[in-house]
């Protein structure tokens, strides 16, 4: 399709000219990635009946645990064969103060996990028996101990030293491993250092009893820096080079026990003593009662007593029940799964779906549980760690990305073999397409893989934000029993909810903040959908004598941590931000939320409210709403669409191989196949997903890389070199001559040379070490094999393209559910159910409880405009003046709506008078207007 046009007759359009086009860059920057890699596949699966009960009751009784564990038993076994089989859960286990990780450092945009990327510092960010990986060795935490049990324990800081002193535990023994914080080696980089005896004026001494988990917030007295911050910087310098912990060594022992802080988040965690804890693990095990939940939850959390929904979880899933748990933000849900973990003798996988949360979680781990993670960007040596330690029987909870799932030699380590006792899914909801954020590598999670690959009996399936129809996907994909469901209210009632209607969202913010509550709470989120906006709003309000930073994916990752560290520690006010922010911060004392734009889902909307009072403390959400988002926002849900006949090209294309041998690779190259087919590639990437995992496998997606390959030989002539070397002989053979240089594909030789394109490209870069050739890659591609071609491609297309429709318009409609909330809020509130003013909290909650619980395909009504009187006519005069462009209905309302697109690109469309034009209507209204107008116009042109 070329589309160079510069000439559309704007200037006789039936319409005036609009306001100027908005910013392309603007308009598709937005951050919520989600949107692009929405679509995803066809799911053809058995309807199995929707889940009713909105809580399940379980009766807990023992079960005896089929379940063999690499783990040695511990020696003291349960008096009988009681469910659930012991292992030497504690003994020995380390304790480990970390540096906060930084949740942003994913190098998928917006954090968000696509494909597996994040830095390899997260790799090794792992806790275990022998080690702490730590991932920034030079920067290694010092934090003082005060091993003096017998003292009073009143906190203070002196000296910028941080000390907790804890009357509650007794240290339990002297290790060796002084440069580690209760490990067993002394590899460990984390590192403890003892007072000296006697010099209790350098520390901090916390009154816990041993158990409180109060937030350490102390400052300097001198410099009202926080200890923490000051601690750190201090660590750094006296460690350089010093990996033991001298302090340790001074007094011989290091093991504490008892509260200890986080060194950045100035959080406190419970160290702990393993033999009580090892008793209360065996009571639970011989008989899980409520008394012997709360007192193991008392040893390992510190935590009194279970909040809603936790003690009937954690008994189902005890009792090896598959459970759908559906619990608010910050409502507790990781302990559903870490006091299982304790308790079951085999491993707890736990999927998550970015990198930032599994850190979080990790690092939130009691100290009792060993913890460890996999993602694909870990370095090869960081992975084969963690799975060295995993089959040693030393991580008990382990946290990987779904991509983890495509890994053969992952998954082999539990094929045959009963390692895993619970598979815990987070954020459940991204199984399914018809949820705000589905992720195609979540497809892979089903209930045959899980049970039947990894031998997993028990998956434990978590989100805060489902509606019914979301759920009963995601519990259908798991085989979760529809009885098998635990859900609580949906939103907290300590948010306080409001929302206005803004004809100047700039200056009703800065009004906003300067206005009760606002005015008083020291750190509030605001939500921007759009990157620029953040940096704009961030500086207006520091123009504005308010404390701001900005957050977004584009910002590099070290300065996003810094932005993330200072509003933890309640040195920036304000954080102006994406939803790249959030995922994975559990600052419990953010007072408000206040959403600049529309949130483009309900379900995002409550994950982004949930970010607030997490203390318990009554905070504040306030949605600034106005028109010109929710049209821009609500355009952009067709960003991704699909026509019939393209998918039939590309699906015409992916099965177009001469051979078609299932040892073949073949590639798709991304960007070319996107112009080609006027598709984003995250669309290309799902259909070949849904073509993997779909009903029928009909291919197998291979890692992505660049297939072009362009070669010199710089020592030994290429026909001698090729009579040496048969893979050269084979680059002769395909390749093309070019200025000197061999180019060629790079599955084409792999496949003649029945290797896989890994290993050529391994054996170019041994050539390459030993000078013989250079090379450059370029081209990157999607690679795959065909098991199976279909039997009807055009069936297969036009099954495909009803699909992602569908899953268009179910997008369509959350955003059309959150706009409608929010204007029936602000404009037709009767403020019957006790709503005021601006404060919408019944109102809201009505209707957001009512989107959850609504039927599965209701109708949304929209207040989109379907018809306009100039459309037809503009549609016309731009046709006629682009008469040498092929367009297809889609592509025009596109244009029309300001939509980039591959074979439309802003830098040339943008420049057209039509170019946004009629954003404010209907999109599908357009493509049909499109659609006859260019009936008429290729008729007559043919004619
Ligand atoms: N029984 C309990 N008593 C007191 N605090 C608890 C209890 N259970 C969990 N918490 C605390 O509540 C906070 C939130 O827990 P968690 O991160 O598990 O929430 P979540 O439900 O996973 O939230 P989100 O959906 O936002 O990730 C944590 O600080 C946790 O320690």
């Amino acid at each position: 399709m070329d589309s160079d046009s510069d000439s559309d007759g704007s200037h006789i359009s039936a319409t005036p000219p609009n306001s100027p086009p908005p910013s392309t860059a603007a308009r598709h920057s937005p951050v919520s990635r989600r949107r692009d890699i929405l679509f995803s596949s066809i799911k053809l699966r058995k309807k199995t009946p929707a889940p009713t009960s909105t809580t399940s009751r379980t009766i807990l009784q023992p079960k005896i645990s089929k379940k063999k564990s690499s783990i040695p038993p511990p020696k003291s076994e349960p008096i009988d064969s009681k469910p659930l089989t012991a292992a030497p859960i504690l003994s020995n286990l380390p304790f480990l103060i970390k540096k906060s990780a930084n949740p942003s450092d994913d190098n998928s945009s917006d954090g968000l996990l696509h494909g597996g990327h994040c830095t390899s510092k997260f790799a090794s960010f792992l806790k275990s028996k022998d080690k702490i990986l730590n991932f920034e060795p030079d920067r290694p935490v010092e934090i003082k101990i005060q091993t003096d049990a017998g003292s009073a324990g009143l906190g203070e800081v002196v000296k910028d030293e941080v000390v907790v002193v804890d009357k509650g535990f007794t240290v339990k023994s002297a290790r060796k491993s002084l440069g580690l914080i209760g490990g067993g080696g002394d590899s460990g980089l984390l590192k403890c250092q003892k007072p000296k005896s006697g010099s209790e004026g350098n520390f901090v001494k916390l009154n816990i009893n041993g158990y409180g988990r109060k937030k350490f917030s102390y400052k300097n007295k001198r410099t009202g820096v926080s200890s923490s911050t000051r601690r750190w910087k201090n660590s750094r310098v006296r460690n350089k080079g010093n990996v033991k912990g001298k302090g340790g060594e001074e007094n011989g022992a290091d093991d504490e026990e008892g509260l200890v802080v986080d060194i950045e988040t100035g959080e406190e965690r419970l160290n702990f003593h393993s033999e009580p804890i090892e008793e209360a693990v065996m009571r639970v095990r011989n008989e899980a009662s409520d008394e012997n939940l709360v007192s193991l939850l008392k040893l390992t959390h510190g935590y009194d007593s279970f909040r809603d929904g936790q003690l009937e979880a954690i008994k189902a899933v005890l009792l090896g029940k598959s459970t759908m748990l559906v619990l608010p933000t910050g409502a507790g849900k990781s302990l559903c799964y870490q006091l299982p973990a304790l308790v079951f003798s085999g491993i707890t996988l736990v999927v998550s779906p970015l990198v930032a949360l599994m850190i979080d979680q990790l690092k939130h781990l009691p100290p009792s549980i060993h913890g460890g993670l996999l993602c694909s960007s870990q370095k090869a040596e960081e992975a084969s760690e963690t799975l060295r330690l995993l089959q040693e029987g030393a991580i008990k909870v382990l946290f990987v990305s779904p991509e983890r799932f495509l890994n053969a030699e992952f998954i082999s380590i539990f094929s045959g073999r009963s390692l895993i006792s619970l598979v815990v899914v987070d954020e459940a909801h991204c199984v399914s397409e018809w949820s705000h954020n589905f992720r195609p590598s979540y497809m892979r999670l089903r209930a045959s893989l899980l049970r039947g690959r990894l031998n997993a009996d028990c998956i434990l399936a978590m989100t805060a934000t489902a509606t019914n129809k979301t759920l009963f996907d995601v519990m259908q994909a798991l085989d979760i029993p529809s009885s098998n469901l635990i859900q609580s209210t949906k939103l907290r009632d300590n948010l306080h909810l409001s929302v206005s209607k803004s004809g100047n969202r700039m200056k009703d913010l800065i009004q906003l903040l300067k206005s009760s509550p606002f005015m008083d709470i020291k750190s509030i989120i605001i939500y921007c959908k759009f990157q620029s906006d953040t940096d704009t709003i961030s500086k207006y309000l520091r123009d504005n004598n308010i404390s701001a930073k900005s957050y977004h994916s584009g910002i590099p990752s070290k300065d996003r941590s810094r932005v993330q560290e200072l509003f933890c520690a309640n040195r920036v006010r304000v954080v102006v931000a994406t939803v790249a922010f959030g995922m994975g911060l559990d600052k419990s004392d953010v007072g408000a939320v206040i959403h600049y734009s529309l949130p483009e889902s309900l379900e995002e909307y409550v994950q982004e409210i949930g970010r607030a009072g997490r203390d318990g403390t009554l905070s504040y959400c306030h949605l600034l709403f106005d028109d010109a988002t929710y049209f821009k926002l609500r355009s952009l849900m067709y960003s991704d669409g699909v026509d019939d006949y393209a998918v039939n090209k590309l699906l015409c294309q992916i099965f177009s191989s001469d051979g078609l041998s299932t040892e073949e690779t073949l590639s798709i190259a991304k960007e070319s196949a996107s112009r080609k087919f006027d598709m984003k590639e995250e669309v290309i990437l799902t259909i070949l997903t849904q073509l993997e995992l779909g009903e029928v496998q009909y291919i197998h997606l291979l890692p992505l890389i660049n297939v072009t390959c362009t070669l010199n030989f710089h020592q030994t002539s290429p026909p001698i070199f090729a009579s040496r070397d048969f893979v050269v002989a084979a680059i002769l053979k395909k390749s093309e001559m070019k200025d000197g240089q061999y180019i060629f594909n790079i599955p084409s030789v792999a496949n003649i040379m029945r290797m896989q394109a890994v290993d050529l490209l391994n054996h170019l870069q041994s050539l390459k070490v030993k000078g013989e050739i250079t090379y450059e890659l370029k081209d990157q591609a999607y690679c795959y094999k065909i098991l199976k071609v279909p039997e009807d491609t055009c069936l297969l297309a036009t099954q495909l393209t009803e699909w992602l429709g569908e899953v268009e318009t179910c997008k369509v409609r959350k955003i059309d559910a959150v706009f409608n909330a929010a204007a029936f809020a602000a404009n037709a509130c009767d403020k019957s159910l006790g709503c005021h003013k601006d404060h919408h909290t019944p109102c809201l909650q009505k209707n957001i409880l009512y989107y959850f619980n609504e039927d599965a395909d209701s109708h949304v009504p929209t207040q989109i405009e379907q018809n306009s009187r100039f459309l037809r006519a503009d549609i016309k005069v731009f046709l006629q003046s682009n008469a040498q462009v092929k367009f297809t209905p889609r592509a025009v309302a596109r244009i029309l709506h300001g939509l980039a697109s591959p074979a439309f690109p802003p830098s040339t469309w943008s420049r057209t008078h039509f170019w946004g034009r009629y954003v404010h209507m209907d999109f599908r209204a357009i493509m049909e207007a499109a659609k006859e107008e260019l009936v008429n116009f290729v008729g007559k042109h043919v004619t």
